[in-house]
């Protein structure tokens, strides 16, 4: 496990309406060029958690970091780092899909022809691109969403819910040009989604979110470890916020971190948190599967 800037950390983040609190001291690290997940039933505070991500609304506590910059405190700095599709993205139907990548490319500086046909082929729209939006599939509208939302290569890209209404073809699709942009881009990925087996199909890790309180975060497919031979692993220590700082991932109770490693991974971690000046009071494995925690949180896989 290498070390590596988060592209996007959230500290603490809560919203708070009048009495209510939508979303509570949720603290999560998500590291670069990964396809992470955002997973949790209606009402459990994704949409919240996303809007206070792009500056839509407020954060009433804790701060959103992009690429090292606060959002609350250099708001213009951070969200150049960010392309999103939060509501549905405005597109001009009467306008081709093209026209409409030109013309908001218009409205940002430094977008070339060469860029706007970059981001068609990515997207896999280019034999349609010249066709009015009216005439689009529901799965092609997002795909044009998602072309204006990287013309500016952001480092981050966010989409709320983008397999609603899509059928497996389309959410296979939809991961397969994700998975393309986290590699030729380079860029990082966040969707949100209340289907564990959407997620499973899309993303590389999850987080859970539920009743607006983070209570888990996994990965799902590691390219460097051999999936059979990970576990939970719970590590407790004195500084839980450092050490997932440190390591770019891990979900916090009280005093201990849970992360999903294999056996070296275990001694090697242990190493860079004692390295790092962390005291490890305690390691364990936990034994739950994902799909056991949701059978455990909902009886189904369908957590919505
Ligand atoms: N402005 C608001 N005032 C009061 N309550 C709100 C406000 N906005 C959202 N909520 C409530 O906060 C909770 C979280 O909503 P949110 O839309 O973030 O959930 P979600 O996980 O995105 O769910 P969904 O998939 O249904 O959109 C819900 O109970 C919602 O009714």
């Amino acid at each position: 496990m290498q070390q590596q800037q988060p592209v996007v950390r959230l500290e603490g983040v809560t919203k708070k309406v009048s009495s209510k609190t939508l979303v509570e001291n949720v603290t999560l690290s998500i590291p670069p060029g990964q396809v992470f997940g955002f997973l949790g039933p209606n009402g459990a505070g994704k949409t919240t958690t996303i809007r206070m991500m792009v500056g839509l609304t407020s954060i009433t506590q804790g701060d959103v970091i992009i690429d090292g910059i606060s959002i609350k405190n250099q708001f213009e700095q951070a969200i150049i780092n960010v392309g999103a599709i939060v509501e549905n993205p405005e597109m001009y139907k009467f306008l081709t899909g093209y026209q409409n990548l030109r013309h908001f490319a218009r409205m940002m500086s430094g977008i070339t022809d060469e860029r706007i046909h970059e981001v068609v082929q990515l997207v896999g729209l280019s034999k349609r691109i010249h066709e009015k939006v009216r005439t689009y599939s529901l799965g092609m509208r997002q795909r044009l969403g998602v072309a204006q939302a990287i013309l500016h290569r952001p480092k981050l890209l966010i989409l709320d819910e983008p397999t609603n209404g899509l059928d497996p073809q389309g959410i296979r699709d939809l991961r397969d040009y994700l998975r393309q942009l986290c590699r030729e881009e380079g860029t990082t990925v966040f969707v949100s989604s209340h289907l564990l087996s959407e997620m499973e199909l899309m993303c590389d890790s999850v987080a859970i979110i539920q009743n607006g309180r983070l209570i888990d975060v996994r990965v799902l497919k590691d390219e460097n470890s051999n999936e059979s031979t990970t576990a939970d692993v719970a590590f407790e220590v004195d500084q839980p916020q450092q050490m997932v700082d440190i390591l770019g991932m891990g979900i916090i109770r009280d005093q201990t971190v849970i992360l999903q490693l294999g056996k070296e991974d275990i001694a090697v971690t242990n190493a860079r948190l004692v390295q790092s000046g962390i005291k490890v009071y305690g390691i364990e494995t936990v034994t739950r599967s994902l799909e056991d925690q949701f059978l455990e949180m909902t009886g189904s896989d369908q957590i919505g």
